[in-house]
């Protein structure tokens, strides 16, 4: 069973085995997502045996699947509560957070927590008491391995550290409003569907930052792998990766052809063969030291994409939402563009001074300034653009993308007082929590202003994570969100008159279902 999509779907059919394994693994990238992601020391398609929950006893009136589990729900007598969460997954969590509380279980092996504190220390303790979905790199067949496949991939995330850093972020500035403006002229003012338009900015975005002039083909891959990723982002139940279904044939063609394409650039620049322009995050890889295996760099580059790609597009999506609603606020951030770029402030250009330290230092983001927002330095436009960047972190707080986050026990651990045994799985949500009234007063409203004096506790704040495994890509996805805000209002009038109907989806991303929108160029002023 898997309750918890958000990112970590797609990054456990990313890790599982890493980028340049097959189906000659046995089960290959599909088989993460197809058990229901894992590298879990599980045979295959026992971990689908959780969706037969067994029947909880009733304890003095209390629900317990057993005495060392969280309270939860009954559930269906075979099915459990897989039906009941399909129907309305973020009404199941909200009903079942009110009657059992911050700690609840959905089965015998998970359990959902909406306790920032909770969070904060199962995020901090990954790597080590926990694991991602799947550790990147896994060949692991036990989660207690996964600590030592997540090596290389640390090593990777250390050797990127500076080139995504707010200063360096600063040189895909012009790149990313060039896209943007390319991207939105291409609509002609036409309404259209805003989610494909913004999947294909991100994709161009994201394919540019890592590959550089090698990036020509790597858009429409994603595309592809995109799409057949998207089942399994959005079922609970997935058959094993060994059958044959149309599904998992889809996707590991969609893999294939990906793979060798990254395959073949980053042999090809290895060889000197291929020499991109500027400086992408290949070239930082290559000349990692110590040197990162051709696996481990192309493995690398796929996790950057895929994490590059439909969160960035989400997130992008909610923007356009609330900006389209809120004609007033669309005005000010049009105003507040126009002086930034008269005092010749934004966007800034490479080598712009003042980032804060980055948050992996010390994997605690809400050390780094601002509560999960970090490097927000002098340097960053987002200083400059303060009421744009305000308003990011408002459409993350409401729509964090990556709304539910999965960690799974690889040691026997503690989970506010009740046991967690290796391959039990926790999920936490982070949309509840940015919504829960004892951290955010007013948490369902949108208020841009909140952000002057917002200091909510550690785990409150989750839209790019925690810990060790905390986004590598944060600091590039809020520059490049805050300039999109920025220059959306002041280039464009938007016009979504559906867009207040519109509901949230809360698939592998949180995004506004079916959202359309028409961007139609202003005169300049
Ligand atoms: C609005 C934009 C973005 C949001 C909201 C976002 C959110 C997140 C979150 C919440 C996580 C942590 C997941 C967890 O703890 O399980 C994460 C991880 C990750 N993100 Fe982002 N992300 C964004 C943009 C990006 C970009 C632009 C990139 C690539 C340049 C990227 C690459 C990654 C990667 C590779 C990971 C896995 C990190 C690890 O496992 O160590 N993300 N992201």
């Amino acid at each position: 069973m898997r309750p918890g999509l958000g990112i970590d779907r797609v990054r456990g059919v990313i890790h599982s085995r890493g980028v340049g394994s097959s189906r000659e693994d046995g089960e290959g990238h599909a088989g993460a997502a197809a058990r229901g992601g894992a590298s879990r020391g599980q045979g295959q398609g026992q971990r689908q045996v959780h969706l037969l929950a067994v029947p909880p006893r009733q304890v003095g009136g209390r629900r317990r699947l057993d005495a060392a589990r969280p309270p939860g729900p009954r559930g269906h007598w075979l099915m459990g509560n897989v039906a009941e969460y399909e129907r309305d997954r973020i009404g199941f969590l909200r009903r079942h957070h009110r009657e059992f509380g911050d700690v609840f279980s959905f089965d015998e092996r998970t359990v959902f927590t909406v306790d920032p504190r909770l969070a904060h220390q199962v995020l901090a303790a990954t790597n080590r008491e926990y694991v991602t979905e799947a550790a990147p790199f896994a060949g692991a067949s036990a989660p207690r391995d996964a600590g030592e496949f997540a090596g290389p991939w640390m090593r990777a995330r250390r050797a990127l550290r500076g080139a995504l850093g707010d200063d360096a972020a600063g040189e895909w500035d012009a790149a990313f409003l060039a896209a943007l403006d390319a991207a939105l002229g291409r609509t002609a003012g036409r309404p259209v569907d805003v989610l494909p338009v913004m999947l294909g900015l991100a994709a161009e975005t994201v394919a540019g930052l890592c590959l550089g002039a090698d990036a020509a083909e790597v858009p429409e891959l994603l595309a592809v792998n995109h799409a057949a990723l998207l089942p399994f982002e959005e079922a609970s139940y997935q058959l094993p990766a060994w059958v044959p279904s149309r599904r998992n044939r889809r996707f590991f063609r969609a893999h294939g052809r990906m793979t060798e394409a990254l395959t073949r650039i980053v042999a090809a620049r290895r060889a000197g063969a291929a020499r991109s322009g500027g400086r992408d995050l290949l070239g930082v890889l290559l000349d990692a030291r110590p040197a990162l295996s051709e696996r481990e760099v192309t493995t690398t580059l796929w996790s950057l994409l895929i994490g590059g790609h439909g969160v960035p597009a989400a997130a992008l999506t909610s923007l356009v939402r609330e900006l389209a609603l809120r004609p007033g606020l669309t005005a000010a951030l049009a105003s507040e563009a126009a002086q930034a770029a008269a005092a010749g402030e934004a966007p800034r250009n490479p080598g712009d001074p003042g980032a804060a330290e980055s948050p992996e230092s010390d994997g605690t983001p809400e050390s780094a300034g601002t509560p999960g927002t970090p490097g927000a330095g002098e340097g960053c436009p987002r200083a400059r653009l303060p009421l744009a960047e305000a308003v990011v972190r408002e459409v993350l707080r409401l729509s964090p993308p990556a709304w539910m986050l999965t960690r799974v026990a690889c040691v026997p651990a503690e989970l506010g007082g009740w046991r967690l045994r290796p391959g039990d799985e926790v999920l936490l949500t982070a949309y509840l929590i940015h919504r829960d009234p004892r951290w955010w007063p007013r948490p369902d409203e949108f208020d841009p202003s909140r952000w002057d004096t917002a200091h909510p506790p550690p785990g409150a704040h989750l839209p790019f994570g925690s810990g060790p495994r905390y986004c590598p890509g944060s600091s590039v996805a809020m520059r490049q969100l805050t300039l999109a805000a920025s220059r959306i209002a002041q280039r464009f009038h938007l016009d979504a008159p559906d867009a207040a109907a519109t509901v949230p989806a809360f698939s592998g991303r949180l995004a506004p279902a079916g959202l359309r929108a028409a961007f139609r160029p202003r005169r300049p002023a």
